[in-house]
């Protein structure tokens, strides 16, 4: 413009020139004086010409100086304009366009039917064709793991199905290359990419090949009071279940006559008191027999005795009640067969108008109960054998330990029959591979704030699934379970053993002969 208006300028003055003293009228001085005018509003107007004159004049280094200089100050500009506030908004708001779009897109590809149970029905192409976007959520976190863990170039991989769940989020991923034992392996690096909880991943998700990978929007609670969880009246008409926790979808629930055994683990701290606490106290309302063995001498559930519940605070104790267990199990195996009903406790006191109640021996330490001692051999012997009995004859193992190992659970049968798994932080690989065959309570669980936080099995949460445990402290415990005497009390276990202390002394026994 200004060259324009310079070269019109020169032009209108040589016209004048002309006109008044025969000056010559040519290209010369019109680009002259052209030059000169362009030069001169430059400089008035602040820009200095001498870098291009220099340009065209100057060597080879100093226009190579130059053509730096220049890039630096376009890097400067365009990292000011990064910054800038008005950009960053606009990506933002360009982002979260490409979001709503592709939720669109989605929404109609995945959904919940009748039963609700989650459906696909988008060909995997029409998401992933060349015409579609490739925008999704979280993508950059999705590259660098495919990139980093998996090996695979950006490109070399479908976008997957999106879709938001409220509470979580799913991708579907097709990609052939990658077995699905790799994408479980991985569950804890998938965690620490996208900076979530893996909620579930899913094999052949849509269609074969397919995992389905779904992610907790917001992280557990730090802590969840027993009391304002669960409600023990409520508790009361549950006829199967028992609360175990909450993960991002709500209440988790073990059911103990599918899964009849259960294992709570975990290192010190990791609350496998508050959890079995919270159990134990469902159980009671229910109506349900729990019996202790408590090998720190009865500190930990000797006080149950007040209410009518038995307690074993001795190996030899220990040893008489799991005998005892067995008697029991062999009785009602026998009841049920003379009564030839599907062989079900439950189903037996319908039809007989009995009341045999479920039996739940709770180990405090299983450890100590399976460290090297006299009846050893004896005791794991009768514990297998409710392992393996139990279900139908409505006689339970839960069991807590700090350190599962080989020596302390045994053969992989017995811990196979054990399928209620609530395992918190573990300290080593070895524990973590023995509680949950593979060490995800070492490495997926975090190092410090762990408490409550466990890792669960056999419940109606996906498997592994992760979930904060209602937090009662010990004098609420005790207060709450002496609220409630036991309505068994007295319940003599297979040929006539009564497991109760008052019995005890009303025959004048030893404590130990009464089991
Ligand atoms: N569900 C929970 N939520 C928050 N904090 C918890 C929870 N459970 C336990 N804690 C915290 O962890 C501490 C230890 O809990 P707890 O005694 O149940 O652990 P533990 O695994 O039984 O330990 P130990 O094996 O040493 O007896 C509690 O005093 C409490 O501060």
């Amino acid at each position: 413009m200004w060259l324009l208006g310079s070269a019109v300028g020169a032009s209108f003055t040589i016209i004048i020139l002309h006109w008044i003293s025969w000056f010559p009228f040519d290209w010369l001085p019109i680009s002259l004086l052209t030059v000169a005018f362009f030069f001169i509003v430059c400089t008035f107007k602040g820009y200095k010409l001498f870098p291009i004159i220099r340009a065209f004049t100057a060597e080879h280094e100093a226009s190579e100086h130059l053509f730096y200089a220049s890039l630096a100050d376009l890097h400067k500009q365009a990292k000011a304009l990064l910054f800038s506030k008005r950009i960053k908004n606009l990506s933002q708001i360009q982002t979260a366009i490409h979001s709503v779009g592709f939720q669109q897109r989605q929404a109609e590809s995945i959904y919940f039917d009748k039963s609700n149970e989650l459906v696909v029905n988008e060909p995997k192409s029409a998401a992933a064709g060349n015409n579609a976007s490739t925008y999704y959520p979280m993508k950059k976190a999705w590259e660098r793991f495919f990139n980093e863990v998996f090996r695979l170039k950006e490109g070399t991989y479908d976008v997957p199905l999106h879709r938001d769940l409220g509470t979580t989020e799913i991708y579907v991923w097709d990609i052939p290359s990658i077995a699905f034992s790799r994408w479980e392996e991985n569950l804890t690096r998938i965690e620490a990419y996208l900076k979530k909880v893996v909620f579930s991943i899913y094999r052949d998700f849509d269609g074969i090949g397919t995992v389905g990978v779904e992610i907790a929007k917001q992280p557990l609670p730090k802590e969840i009071i027993f009391q304002h969880m669960i409600d023990l009246h409520a508790a009361t008409q549950a006829s199967e279940s028992v609360i175990v926790g909450v993960n991002c979808k709500g209440t988790v629930a073990w059911n103990y006559r599918k899964i009849p055994h259960g294992l709570v683990a975990g290192t010190t701290g990791a609350g496998k008191s508050t959890a079995l606490y919270s159990i134990i106290l469902q159980l009671q309302r229910q109506a349900h027999l729990p019996v202790f063995i408590d090998l720190k001498g009865g500190v930990s559930f000797g006080f149950v005795e007040d209410v009518g519940y038995p307690v074993a605070t001795t190996k030899e104790a220990a040893l008489q009640l799991v005998k005892g267990a067995v008697q029991e199990v062999e009785r009602r195996e026998k009841l049920l067969k003379e009564w030839g009903v599907s062989p079900d406790i439950t189903v037996y006191n319908e039809m007989t108008g009995s009341n045999l109640p479920e039996i739940f021996i709770v180990f405090d330490e299983f450890a100590q109960f399976t460290d090297k001692w006299q009846g050893l051999d004896e005791g794991m012997a009768c514990i297998k054998t409710i392992a393996a009995k139990g279900r139908s004859n409505g006689v339970h193992l839960l069991i807590a330990t700090q350190r599962p190992s080989q020596e302390s659970l045994g053969s992989t049968d017995f811990r196979s029959n054990i399928s209620f798994r609530c395992i918190g932080r573990m300290d080593s690989q070895a524990s973590s591979q023995i509680a949950l065959g593979n060490s995800a309570a070492f490495e997926r669980l975090p190092s410090t704030d762990y408490s409550g936080l466990f890792i669960v099995r056999g419940t109606d949460a996906p498997m592994d699934s992760l979930l904060k445990v209602p937090y009662v402290n010990d004098i609420d415990f005790r207060r709450l379970f002496l609220g409630y005497r036991n309505p068994h009390e007295g319940y003599a276990f297979g040929s006539g053993i009564h497991l109760n202390k008052s019995d005890q002394q009303e025959v004048g026994r030893n404590y130990n002969d009464i089991f």
